[in-house]
């Protein structure tokens, strides 16, 4: 039997192991699964090469728990190791890795460094007491051995019985670890970072793996079926994604995945941190926010690369060369193909565009390069349902009517079609498109675009009367006096506490409605901003609602209302007027709105019934 210590220039290493780690503990599962599935791909490759003689057998990895002896056990049918094997790898090159790692994170507090140094062996003994190793090499004749070490640097290796080629390794569970002693905790961690290793791992005779995950497989080997299954899989209460990129890049850097859009219906369902990083097929994190666009955490799927420095700290991999790289590669296929999609498949395109403008609005907003590309198929739909435009196909189908003076495209748009509908109906008659913005994120969205896309700007449908919606020229003067105007513009001038009123008074069309309520496009969009932004926005929140009251002094009614003897009668016949435009901007509320019936009970006749006078 040889004894030893093993070569370690500090005193002892494990105590700091433990403390780093202390925080991931159940990486030692990873780190030594991990080993065993390379020893297992090292025997199939010397096999494939004639260098390992004889059958491969079953190369199941088994992972035995005995809650009496307080051990698991991890088996191995791989290369095994030779007594000089042991020697070599265990006590000096993962001994050696160790002590770079400490000379590196001496003092620092960072977690989950642990296999960039090939420390991942000795993360056995952040659970262990013991670790025995019984090991035999896949070369013919070799003898097996025993190595065992209690986690101080002292070592014995000895000569031992094991009939099969491979390696267990037999952890003695410590005290302060007994929590690994439990069935379903071994289960658990096996499935969150096993769940997709290359070679076949069993436990308690279940195989909790799958060892060919569709994203290691060509995309011509699949079929739509096949994405949908592991989908299912990776999220089995989720509904069927929209669809998929499979990633597939080697030079210069190497990366496979699929990345899934899911089905969002509102978007409070919005769930972030749901890709799952791999390094060859080992689970790293579902933190993926420094390898993934910002815009993208919303897809699903899986990335593994083994090119991205997983182990190390997250600061280094903010700037390392390859994540950058890595990054707009990602935003790149995504962008092409969505385009494939659009130009492809556009009414399938169309139909899901509901899910997939939250993904596309929320990328033109935050990534410029992705911006460009998008601007070809970010569509916005016609109000009238159905019908889509892109931003150039608005232009086209529009630029007659909606550009302005300043040679901008006014895209109007509406915000709650039931509410904006007279608005809405009036622009039609028009001419114009009035296309739908009616998502959280379109109000920032609105905000960006002008300042990105060149000569363009959005009027919500509502935010003047139809004739100054495009800001061409003054509209023409009324049928009335100019004195007429005025008295006209008194009898509406009635402020209410909530509302900030102004009048004006304009020629439109006799048929067009008496008197139209609209909302100045910037003061309704500060307090929409403000609404969203809480206490930050108590400024403009607090503000009164700004309504301009547009009299259309070409409607036949006002030659009866101005006449009318009866002053009492002419104020009710006015403020009638001008609730019905506020009602129809959804602005008459409370007090307000029982005023107005109770007045329009009056004008009916019913005065004398009701005496309740409710109006000062
Ligand atoms: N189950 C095993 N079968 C055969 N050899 C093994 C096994 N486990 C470990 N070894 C040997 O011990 C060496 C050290 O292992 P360790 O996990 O510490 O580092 P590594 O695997 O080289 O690096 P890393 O953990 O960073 O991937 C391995 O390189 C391998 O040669």
């Amino acid at each position: 039997m040889q004894k030893g210590n093993i070569r370690v220039q500090t005193e002892n290493i494990f105590p700091i192991i433990k403390k780093f780690l202390y925080s991931e503990h159940d990486i030692f599962i990873r780190e030594l699964v991990s080993n065993a599935v390379d020893a297992t791909q090292k025997l199939k490759t010397l096999s494939s090469l004639g260098e390992a003689k004889g059958e491969l057998d079953d190369l199941t990895i088994d992972i035995q728990l005995d809650t009496e002896k307080k051990t698991i056990t991890i088996s191995d049918k791989g290369v095994g190791m030779t007594g000089e094997e042991v020697d070599k790898y265990l006590n000096q090159v993962a001994f050696s890795g160790a002590e770079e790692f400490l000379k590196k994170y001496k003092g620092q507090n960072e977690t989950n460094i642990i296999g960039h140094f090939g420390l991942g062996f000795y993360s056995a003994f952040m659970v262990s007491e013991r670790v025995d190793v019984i090991t035999k090499s896949y070369r013919e004749n070799a003898q097996a051995v025993k190595w065992e070490c209690d986690g101080s640097p002292e070592y014995t290796l000895e000569d031992a019985e094991k009939a099969d080629r491979g390696t267990d390794i037999v952890l003695h569970i410590n005290e302060e670890s007994t929590e690994f002693l439990d069935a379903e905790r071994i289960r658990t961690t096996l499935k969150k970072f096993c769940r997709f290793l290359p070679i076949p791992i069993r436990f308690e005779g279940n195989q909790i793996n799958n060892p060919q995950p569709a994203w290691t497989k060509k995309p011509s080997e699949l079929t739509s079926q096949d994405y949908q299954d592991f989908y299912k899989e990776l999220y089995p209460y989720s509904e069927a994604p929209l669809f998929w990129i499979h990633l597939n890049v080697d030079y210069p850097f190497n990366l496979t995945g699929i990345l899934y859009f899911p089905k969002i219906k509102q978007s409070y369902e919005i769930q972030k941190d749901k890709i799952q990083l791999y390094s060859n097929q080992v689970f790293v994190t579902d933190e993926v926010s420094d390898i993934v666009p910002e815009f993208l955490m919303l897809l699903h799927g899986v990335l593994d690369s083994p090119d991205i420095p997983l182990n190390v700290s997250r600061s280094y991999l903010q700037g390392d060369p390859n994540v950058k790289k890595i990054n707009n590669h990602i935003t790149k296929k995504v962008a092409d193909k969505l385009e494939e999609i659009f130009t492809k498949e556009r009414k399938e395109f169309e139909e899901k565009w509901e899910s997939l403008g939250l993904f596309v609005k929320y990328g033109m907003m935050t990534d410029d390069k992705f911006l460009e590309k998008a601007t070809k198929f970010h569509i916005m739909e016609d109000v009238k349902g159905g019908k889509f435009y892109t931003l150039e196909e608005y232009r086209a189908a529009t630029e007659a009517l909606q550009k302005n003076k300043n040679e901008q495209l006014v895209i109007l748009y509406t915000t709650n079609p039931v509410q904006q509908d007279s608005y809405i109906q009036q622009a039609q008659a028009k001419g114009f498109v009035v296309v739908k913005l009616e998502t959280i994120v379109d109000a920032a969205f609105i905000n960006q675009m002008e300042t990105k896309w060149e000569k363009v700007h959005f009027t919500r449908v509502d935010a003047d009367i139809v004739d100054n919606l495009i800001d061409k020229a003054d509209a023409s003067g009324s049928v009335l006096t100019s004195d007429e105007e005025s008295a006209l513009a008194a009898l509406f001038d009635r402020q209410l506490p909530e509302l900030h009123v102004t009048v004006e008074v304009k020629g439109l069309s006799p048929e067009a409605p008496p008197v139209i309520a609209t909302r100045p496009e910037f003061m309704r969009r500060m307090k929409d901003m403000a609404a969203m932004n809480g206490a930050m926005g108590g400024f403009y929140a607090n503000m009164p609602d700004e309504v301009t009251l547009t009299v259309n002094g070409n409607h036949p009614i006002y030659q009866t209302i101005l006449k009318e003897g009866d002053r009492s009668k002419q104020e009710k016949l006015v403020h009638n007027l001008s609730d019905l435009a506020l009602l129809s901007q959804g602005l008459l509320k409370g007090n307000n709105l029982t005023y107005f019936i109770q007045r329009s009970v009056d004008l009916m006749g019913g005065e004398a019934k009701s005496k309740i006078i409710l109006e000062a």
